[in-house]
């Protein structure tokens, strides 16, 4: 994201809890009423209800506070629509407070206390019972109700957040949230919304305006420079083409192969396959030139490696390092196929010491695990060698072993950031909600990523992908969100049966449809 694209309006932003009730907070300070905030919400609901499920029996959930608010809105407004309405409260209505108090008033049904069942006739469950306020697993009625709702068939539609899933974090506290169907939610998704499990309980996601300006997000996190651009640090967005589409390293008339970097991988006596994946990635997503460089008593495995990337083999260390030290090299790839072994630690050393693009992945990682043997290095001296651009690409397991302190708890965003800033490097956390982190704070997450990514080799080809962008001048941080982008959208074009080697293949048909001469920005899901 560069300093000039004014990203805090971004759509693809996400407000943490906190963020969302300053901007709340802010836009009711800009002259629009919270009760007129909470009915544009309530109606917004409504209307996605409508527009999605017939006329019926509704059950409304509402919570003790503003989300609950909401839900007296909701009810209000399928009930002058022709649906049959039950809302339900958990808590007495007297203790209802503020906005929410005030929209209770408007309610002229009944009001019933929570019931520890869904009744069978309900056609639809609207889950109004907590949302950015959720402090603290479920408990009592409201969690035999949540059972009940998730075990039953009637749809369900949560506001702002399915109920027990922590926004900030995606975190079903306590183990129990709400399964929705589709979940609204108002300004802008929370991470909640794209971190799993959250992600996989909100069912669809519909993000409504509820009047608040969207000047309110320039002040609510990162503080604006003289020259008008803002800090990038601590913000969050759901990783999309419009974050990195500007500084994309599309090839150029005048450019000829050296504009275009040079990748070099260098790759092991063990598993050829990975380091070959990940060379023809970084050729594949543009690398000018690629080079397989491998011990020369391993040069037999290599046999097979595309003609198009240069296989080089060195004969000591000496040779090894004279091969990396012409400067045109731009992107250094090590991990892959490389093996856990001594060698592998001074090699990262050496290469992180070149201060070059640097992608360390696998066992480039893993080689630093701190409970490896008494000689061996540690995470810390792996953190203290890195002063250059530099990625790191572990899977949960391999950020364990780095970052044993973090793994044990916090949410994946948290322990990825706190990652990024520890070590210095960009740190992209692979999963299913891949997070990408970089040391000031800026986090992406990743959301297109389809099971079938879940293959050996897939991994590798993600650093080659990195390493060729960051090759081409891409900044590492924007090179880490395009190819973790990239990576899930040819996944997802190729559908069932992926296997590692097809995934460079598809870069051409995806990069076609996000070319600017495709005239389309991207490809909106
Ligand atoms: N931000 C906006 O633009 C708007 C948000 N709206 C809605 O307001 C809620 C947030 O409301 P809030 O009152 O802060 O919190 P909740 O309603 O989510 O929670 C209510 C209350 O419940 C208590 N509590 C928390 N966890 C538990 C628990 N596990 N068991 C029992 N009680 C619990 C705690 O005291 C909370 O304060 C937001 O989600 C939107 O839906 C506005 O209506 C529209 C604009
Ligand atoms: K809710």
């Amino acid at each position: 994201m560069s300093h000039t694209q004014d990203f805090h309006d971004s759509e693809f932003r996400l407000l943490t809890p906190a963020e969302m009730g300053r901007a709340d907070t802010a836009a009711i300070a800009s002259g629009i009423a919270g009760t007129v905030l909470m009915e544009n919400a309530g109606a917004a609901v409504a209307q996605a209800i409508m527009s999605r499920w017939p006329p019926g029996r509704a059950l409304v959930a509402c919570g003790p506070g503003n989300n609950g608010g909401d839900g007296f809105v909701i009810a209000r407004h399928l009930a002058a629509s022709g649906w049959q309405v039950d809302l339900a409260l958990a808590g007495e209505r007297q203790a209802l407070r503020g906005d929410a108090a005030w929209h209770a008033q408007q309610w002229q049904g009944d009001v019933s206390p929570l019931p520890e069942t869904v009744p069978e006739s309900v056609d639809l469950v609207v889950d109004a019972l907590f949302g950015a306020g959720l402090a603290r697993p479920l408990e009592g009625v409201v969690a035999r109700f949540v059972e009940s709702v998730n075990a039953g068939t009637a749809p369900v539609c949560a506001v702002d957040m399915p109920s027990g899933i922590d926004g900030a974090t995606g975190q079903a506290l306590g183990g129990l949230a709400v399964r929705a169907d589709l979940t609204v939610t108002f300004f802008r998704k929370k991470p909640g919304h794209v971190l799993l499990p959250g992600r996989l309980l909100c069912g669809e996601v519909a993000v409504v305006d509820i009047g608040i300006p969207a000047h309110v997000l320039h002040g609510l996190s990162g503080a604006s420079d003289e020259a008008g651009s803002v800090d990038p640090g601590n913000l969050v967005f759901e990783n999309d083409i419009s974050l990195w589409h500007d500084g994309y390293p599309w090839p150029s008339m005048e450019g000829h192969k050296y504009h275009r970097g040079h990748t070099v991988v260098i790759g092991g006596a063990v598993m050829a396959g990975a380091a070959r994946l990940t060379a023809t990635a970084a050729a594949r997503i543009g690398s000018g030139l690629t080079t397989l460089l491998v011990s020369q008593g391993s040069l037999p495995l290599y046999a097979s490696t595309p003609a198009s990337i240069m296989l080089q083999g060195w004969q000591d260390d000496a040779g090894l390092h004279s091969q990396l030290r012409d400067p045109r090299k731009s992107a250094i790839a090590v991990g892959p196929g490389a093996g856990v072994q001594r060698w592998l630690e001074q090699l990262v050393l050496h290469v992180l010491s070149l201060r070059r693009v640097t992608v360390l992945d696998a066992d480039a990682l893993s080689v630093f695990e701190k409970t490896r043997s008494a000689a061996s290095l540690s995470p810390s001296d792996l953190f203290r060698a890195i002063e250059g651009p530099c990625v790191l690409t572990p899977h949960e397991g391999e950020f364990a072993r780095l970052f044993p302190s973090l793994a044990a708890n916090g949410d994946k965003l948290s322990k990825t950031r706190q990652a990024a800033r520890e070590s210095g490097a960009i740190v992209l956390l692979k999963g299913a909600d891949t997070v990408i982190a970089a040391p000031d704070g800026r986090a992406v997450i990743n959301t297109n990523a389809p099971p079938t990514l879940a293959t050996g080799g897939a991994g590798d080809v993600l650093t080659g992908m990195i390493a060729g962008l960051a090759a081409q001048g891409m900044p590492v941080f924007e090179a880490a969100c395009a190819a973790a982008w990239l990576h899930g959208e040819v996944a997802r074009a190729f559908g069932p049966g992926l296997i590692a080697d097809d995934l460079p293949a598809g870069l051409p048909a995806v990069l076609r449809l996000i070319h600017p001469a495709s005239g389309r920005q991207g490809m909106r899901r």
